[in-house]
C-alpha cells in the first residue's frame, strides 16, 4: 500500500547550510501530498566531535569504523545536537517535526555489519509503526541514522543506508537525497551534472570510478530502493533552491522502449 510519496534524506554535509527554500519546498509538499519522512546523517558533525575528544576517526567503503567511544560520539551527535538542531529549525519555520532516531519503537533493527567495524549496524527490519502514528497524526518524524539489536544493543547506521531501508518499508513512491553537490557529476572534458541517469548507468559510473566516496552509499541506497518499489530517487544540492521541486539527478529504472516492442511484433 503507497501511504506517503516521499522519504527525504538531508545529508550532514549541507545540514548547517540548507536554503531557505528547502522548507519552503517542505511547506508546499505537505499541502499537497502531506507530511514527509525525514532521514538525516551528520557524518562531517561526529567527525569534529570526535577529533576534539581526541579520537581517532577512520572509514573503510565510506563507513566509520565505530568503536565504544565512536559509538557515544555518533550517538551524542545524531540522536543529539543534530536531530534536536534540524527538528528546531523546521519547528521554526512553521513545520511540525518530531525528533526520533532508528532506536527508538525499534524503527531500525540492524545485526553488526562487519566485526572489522565495531558498532556499525546493517538494516536487517524495519518497523514502521511509529513512523505511521506520526504521520496518521499530522507530524513529520526526523530520523536520526542509529539503529538497535535484538538483545538492545545500539549502532551507528550509515544515513543513506537508513533512508533507503525507510523508504522500502514505508512504499514511498520517491526518496529524495539532499546533499552538497547538485547530484551525480560525470567526469573529462564534458564533464556535467546529470539530470536524469538509469540504474545501469550508475552502476557503470560506480565500476568505472566516476561515483565515489560519499557518493556510493547513496547511490547504492537508491538502486537498492529501486529494485523495490520506490518509483525515483532524486540527488539534489539542498544549499540551492528547487532540491525539493525538481533539481538534481533524477535516477528511474529503464522503461521498455516502445519501439521495441513494435519491431518485434512486425516480425
Ligand atoms: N560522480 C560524483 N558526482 C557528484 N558527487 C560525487 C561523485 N563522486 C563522489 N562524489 C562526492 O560525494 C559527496 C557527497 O557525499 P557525502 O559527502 O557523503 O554527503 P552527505 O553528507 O550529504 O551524505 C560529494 O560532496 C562529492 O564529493
Ligand atoms: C556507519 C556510518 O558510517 N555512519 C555514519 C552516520 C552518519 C551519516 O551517514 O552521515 P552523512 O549523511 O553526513 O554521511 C557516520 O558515522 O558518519
Amino acid at each position: 500500500m503507497r501511504l506517503w510519496p516521499v522519504v527525504i534524506k538531508a545529508g550532514g554535509s549541507v545540514l548547517e547550510r540548507l536554503h531557505p527554500s528547502f522548507f519552503q519546498e517542505l511547506k508546499n509538499g505537505m499541502k499537497s501530498a502531506g507530511p514527509p519522512v525525514i532521514v538525516h546523517g551528520g557524518g562531517p558533525e561526529i567527525s569534529r566531535l570526535q577529533k576534539r575528544l581526541g579520537l581517532k576517526t577512520r572509514f573503510v567503503k565510506g563507513l566509520r569504523v565505530t568503536d565504544d567511544e565512536g559509538l557515544k560520539a555518533a550517538e551524542m551527535v545524531l540522536a543529539g545536537t543534530v536531530n534536536k538542531g534540524l527538528t528546531a529549525r523546521l519547528r521554526a519555520a512553521g513545520l511540525p517535526a518530531v525528533g526520533l532516531s532508528g532506536v527508538d519503537g525499534a524503527l531500525l533493527e540492524v545485526k553488526p555489519k562487519d566485526p572489522s567495524l565495531g558498532w556499525v549496524g546493517e538494516v536487517t527490519e524495519v518497523h514502521p509503526g511509529i513512523l505511521f502514528d506520526l504521520l496518521k497524526s499530522g507530524w513529520i518524524p526526523v530520523v536520526a541514522s542509529l539503529g538497535v539489536d535484538a538483545e538492545g544493543r545500539r549502532y551507528n547506521v550509515n544515513a543513506d543506508t537508513a533512508a533507503g531501508a525507510v523508504a522500502r518499508a514505508l512504499s514511498a513512491r520517491k526518496l529524495v537525497m539532499v546533499t552538497d553537490v547538485p547530484g551525480i557529476r560525470t567526469e573529462g572534458a564534458t564533464s556535467r551534472n546529470l539530470p536524469s541517469a538509469t540504474p545501469s548507468e550508475v552502476r557503470e559510473m560506480v565500476e568505472n570510478g566516476t561515483i565515489r566516496g560519499g557518493m556510493i552509499p547513496k547511490v547504492d541506497a537508491a538502486l537498492a530502493g529501486l529494485d523495490s518499489g520506490v518509483e525515483e530517487v532524486i540527488i539534489a544540492d539542498g544549499s540551492a533552491p528547487g532540491a525539493l521541486s525538481g533539481a538534481g539527478t533524477r535516477i528511474r529504472k529503464e522503461v521498455e522502449p516502445l519501439g521495441a516492442v513494435s519491431h518485434l511484433s512486425e516480425k
